[in-house]
Formats: structure tokens, sequence, C-alpha cells
């Protein structure tokens, strides 16, 4: 007797796959700012040990991103932007995600501690924990207040990058964080108000869902008051030099004016959102630029 099985699903995952369990495109910006957090410490580190603390930074980030998905599977099956991730789309088995989590995160703050330092490590396993426990599994699910609170797992690089050149910590690098952490609020809603429907349809209690896009707007405003005073903090404390403070100036005040947009208008039923999307795109390139400057201030000036 010949027995037959239904076949499976699920396809052997490929490597494409496990990269975008990685979430490539948000990690850069985050390994960016780590990049810039090490290369503006006042310490020369040794090019093998910074690209091994860099490297750490991007595996641990991209093993964050991967426990994010295998925990939140059934969420990214209800939204558009993310049901043709590999678990959602049936490419990959979960626990397969989670073993390459979980692998990935140990690997990643083993060898930050061997090779780069112990402090480093410390940071490290931190933000890997937080992003996946406090903001994935605790908050994400149950307040709109998710985001600004589990916001600060994806603000330690820079502290990272630092404390790997130095092995410790300091008034610029804990501005920086200041600055991300301040940062993602007007980030993330931005794109919650352009994309609410779909954290409606998933359930997830993002701040235009429960409380409206007048609330939403609101906010942005007032996070983008501290974020800004904290952009130019590092200029006006003497951390970082005229350089930096021209750029920061610059850009935040285009950050600020697209914020006043968005915080001061209403939207119709044909809204398009182009000005909520413009701040959104603004607020990845403005870190990029603004974490950029702090480097070629302390280089070039
Ligand atoms: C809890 C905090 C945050 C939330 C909820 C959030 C959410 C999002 C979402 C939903 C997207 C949409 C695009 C996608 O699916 O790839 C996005 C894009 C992006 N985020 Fe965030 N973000 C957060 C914090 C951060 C941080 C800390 C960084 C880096 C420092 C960052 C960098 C980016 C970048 C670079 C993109 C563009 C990706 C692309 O081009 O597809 N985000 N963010
Ligand atoms: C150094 C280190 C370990 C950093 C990890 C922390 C980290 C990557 C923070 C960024 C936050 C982020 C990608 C949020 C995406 O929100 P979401 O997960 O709600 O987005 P989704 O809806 O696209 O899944």
């Amino acid at each position: 007797m010949t027995v037959t099985t239904a076949p499976s699903p699920i396809v052997p995952a490929h490597a494409r796959d496990f990269l975008a369990l990685t979430k490539p495109r948000v990690m850069s910006l985050v390994v960016f700012t780590g990049l810039c957090g090490m290369l503006a410490a006042p310490v020369r580190i040794d090019p093998v040990i910074g690209f091994t603390a860099i490297l750490c930074i991007a595996l641990g980030a991209g093993a964050a991103g991967a426990l994010n998905q295998w925990y939140e599977a059934d969420l990214d099956a209800k939204m558009r932007r993310t049901e043709r991730r590999p678990l959602p789309a049936g490419r990959m088995d979960r626990e397969t995600a989670l073993q390459f989590g979980v692998g990935l995160s140990a690997f990643s703050v083993i060898l930050m501690g061997l090779a780069v330092n112990l402090v480093a490590a410390a940071i490290l396993a931190v933000s890997i924990l937080f992003y996946v426990l406090v903001y994935t599994v605790w908050l994400k699910r149950r307040t709109p207040q998710n985001i600004v609170i589990g916001g600060a797992a994806g603000a330690f690089p820079p502290l990272i990058g630092w404390a790997a050149a130095t092995g410790g910590v300091a008034p610029l690098p804990l501005l920086l964080f200041a600055l991300v952490f301040l940062w993602t609020p007007p980030h993330f809603w931005a794109l919650a108000l352009f994309m609410r429907s779909d954290y409606g349809a998933a359930g997830i209690p993002m701040l235009p869902v429960v409380a409206g896009e007048r609330v939403t707007r609101r906010q942005i405003g007032l996070y983008t008051i501290p974020m800004a005073l904290t952009a130019l903090a590092p200029w006006a404390l003497g951390l970082s030099g005229m350089l930096y403070g021209a750029v920061a100036l610059v850009t935040t005040g285009v950050f600020a004016g697209l914020v006043v947009h968005v915080a001061t208008r209403t939207t119709g039923p044909d809204d398009r959102m182009v000005p909520e999307k413009r701040l959104f795109a603004w607020s990845i390139l403005y870190l990029f630029i603004i974490f950029g400057a702090v480097v070629a201030d302390k280089w070039l000036a």
C-alpha cells in the first residue's frame, strides 16, 4: 500500500527570504547610526575591530527583525504592506525563523563581547531584547504608546558604536540616543497616518486608529519640539562644531516645516496624504544627513 502525504505548503526557504527576515532597508539606517556613533568617538578604533562591531550591530538588528517577524506572522498576514513577507506568504516556517533569530542574536552578542568589548555587547543585547520583548511582544498589540517606549530599541546603535570605540558612554552619544528616540514618533506616525487602514485591519492599536487623525497630527507636532532641541543640542553645548550646527539648523528647519504642514491640516475623503508621505521620506533622509554631519564635523572641521 502506498501512503500519499499532502504536499507541504512550506517550500524550502530561499536565501532571499532569510535576508527579508532581517528587514534590510530599515536596518541600513540603524547600522548607519551605529557607524556614525563609532566614528564620532574621540578614539580611533582598530579597523578590524571597528568592522566587527558594525557587523555585530547589523547581525543583531537583523536577528531582532527576524524574531519580530516570527512573533507577528499573524499580524503581517493581515496587512497589505507585510503580507508578502516569508512567513505570512508561507515560504518559510516559523520554527526556522525562530532558530535563525535566536542563533543570530546569540552569535552577534557573543562575537561583540569577545572581539570588541563587554559594554558594546551588553547594549546590543539590551536593544535586541527591547525590540523583541518590550516592543513586539509586550507593547505593540496593547497600547498606542507602543512606538514611543519601544522606539528606544532603535535608538541604541549610536551608543553601541561609541562604546565599541571607547568602552563607555558619554554625553554626545547619549544626545544621539535621545535624538533617535524623539525622532521615532514623528517618523512612524507620519507613516501610520497614510497606512491607517492597514493597521486598523490588523487590529494593531496604532495612534491614528485608536485616537484618530487630529490627535496623531498634534502628537507629531509635540514630539518634534524636543526632537528639534535635541538635534541642536550637540552644537549648543559645544560637543559638535559649526559644520554640524549649520546642517542641523537647516535640516531640522525643513523637518519642522513639514511637521507644521502635517500638524495643522485636516484631511478629506479623497486625500492622498502627500504631506504625510513627504514627512516620512524626509524623516529617513534627515537622520542619514544629521548623523553624517556629526561625523563630518569631527573629521573635517
Ligand atoms: C518603534 C519604532 C519604529 C517603527 C514602528 C517604525 C516603523 C516603520 C515602518 C512600518 C516602515 C515602513 C516600511 C517597511 O516596512 O520597511 C518604516 C520604514 C523605515 N524605517 Fe522605521 N520604524 C521605527 C523606527 C525606526 C528606526 C529607529 C530607524 C532607524 C534608525 C528606522 C528606519 C527606517 C527606514 C530606513 C525605513 C525605510 C525602509 C524602506 O525604504 O523600505 N525606523 N519604519
Ligand atoms: C541594534 C538593534 C538590535 C536594533 C533593533 C531595533 C530596531 C531594528 C529598531 C527599529 C524599529 C523598527 C524596525 C520598527 C518597525 O516596526 P514594526 O516591527 O512594527 O514594523 P513592521 O510592521 O514592518 O513589522
